[in-house]
């Protein structure tokens, strides 16, 4: 079979507090984050909405140690991964591929060529996928592919999603019945299933499976939990001035301790590392909006991070890949449906309708923040939100 690789593909984050802002700005610059129809005014946005967001989340990731856990423990399951594997034989290198911060997809793949890995598993460490994550890092992988003729040497196989794999939800029912067995009256508890949020736009308009796949996942993962536990689905972390999937996790928690829900079990479903969004937001911030609306026994259940029948999953999502036929990267889209990726088609340069329309409204939106400036002394983007 050659030498095999397995490429690991993670959003990456700071690790130290001085890297917030850099971090920030690469987020921002990606089009898949923030879908702009100019690609000149990418850049420019992206420096100016990262230096005014950095100190607001420099205090975040003060509040978990100074940064993100995500590479150490990206890391440790990429260790596990190749230790798994070995055991079954099937002897494998393992590579991390960060979006935004180290090491950079780019890093990895030089790594890759230095290797001369024959075959390639790309498995992206999102269990759904959205446009704004896996859709994002393939994007770039077809750009990188596309620019380094020598990489069409490596046959490579693409897993696009993976929320169904019987030892994931196994994994996630596990943790979830962990966190429920510690309560003296586990059958009474809400389970309240936390993904991250995307824009509305993402699914109504760009057609992104997400939302139906976080929806899918959560009824598997109660399926195979089998449990009689009621359970809500919602979604954290919304940033910036559009609407973003509802509900929205602050709500429906307010909602739940006005209905009398007294124990409530917080599962972050988009991610399988403990990261910012699980230890500061979740663990900080809804355990507050929590207290507030009366639901003082408030429980998380941990991130997959290296549990075996997680580290399990993703051996069995390497093995199947290696058995099957491959899937490029340009099929993902078309395999996904209708997913119209960043740019879409209909937005070109010049007068076109939507650009027409493009101009008018940021043309509008500047002449309000300069108003709104005027009056108040604070910019427009402080009070929609994004700062
Ligand atoms: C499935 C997971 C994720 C989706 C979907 C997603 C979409 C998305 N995110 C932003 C903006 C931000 N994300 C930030 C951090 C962050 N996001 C994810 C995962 C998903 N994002 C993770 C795992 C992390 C944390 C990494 C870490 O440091 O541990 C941040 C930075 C933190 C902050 O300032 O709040 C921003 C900003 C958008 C706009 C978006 C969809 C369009
Ligand atoms: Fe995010
Ligand atoms: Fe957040």
């Amino acid at each position: 079979m050659g030498r095999v690789g397995v490429l690991l593909l993670n959003l990456g984050g700071p690790d130290q507090l001085e890297d917030v802002g850099p971090f920030l700005f690469n987020l921002f610059a990606d089009p898949e984050i923030i879908r702009i129809p100019f690609k000149w005014l990418q850049r420019p946005l992206a420096w100016f909405i990262s230096t005014r967001r950095t100190k607001t989340s420099q205090d975040n990731y003060r509040q978990i140690g100074g940064g993100s856990p995500l590479r150490r423990i990206t890391e440790e399951q990429a260790y596990a991964l190749k230790q798994r594997l070995q055991e079954l034989g099937q002897e494998v290198e393992t590579y991390i591929g960060m979006r935004y911060w180290h090491p950079f997809t780019e890093e990895a793949i030089a790594r890759i060529k230095r290797d001369r890995c024959d075959r390639l598993v790309i498995l992206p460490l999102y269990p759904q996928f959205s446009i704004s994550t896996s859709g994002s890092s393939f994007r770039l992988l077809q750009r990188i592919w596309l620019e380094d003729p020598k990489l069409s040497q490596i046959e490579y196989t693409v897993i696009p999603s993976w929320y169904k794999q019987p030892a994931y939800l196994q994994a996630m029912a596990d943790l979830i019945a962990q966190e429920l067995n510690k309560l003296p009256n586990p059958d009474k508890a809400h389970i309240f299933f936390s993904a991250h949020g995307v824009p509305r736009s993402y699914v109504e308009e760009a057609g992104d499976p997400y939302q139906q796949e976080i929806e899918e996942c959560t009824s598997l993962i109660m399926q195979t939990l089998n449990r009689p536990n009621d359970y809500t689905l919602a979604y954290q972390s919304r940033v910036g001035p559009v609407e973003w999937l509802q509900p929205y996790t602050e709500d429906a928690i307010q909602a739940l301790g006005a209905q009398g829900v007294e124990d409530l079990v917080v599962v972050p479903i988009s991610f399988v590392s403990e990261h910012i969004e699980t230890l500061q937001e979740i663990d900080i911030e809804y355990r507050e909006v929590a207290e507030h609306a009366g639901i003082h026994n408030f429980h998380r259940v941990a991130a997959p991070n290296t549990h075996p029948l997680f580290i399990q999953a993703l051996s069995d999502l390497v093995v199947d890949a290696l058995k099957s036929p491959s899937l490029k990267l340009s099929q993902v889209t078309q395999l996904k449906k209708k997913v119209k990726m960043y740019p879409q088609e209909s937005w070109q340069w010049g007068m076109t309708t939507t650009a027409e329309v493009w101009n008018g409204r940021i043309a509008m939106l500047g002449f309000i923040a300069l108003v709104i400036e005027l009056i108040t002394g604070k910019g427009l983007l402080h009070f929609v939100g994004i700062l």
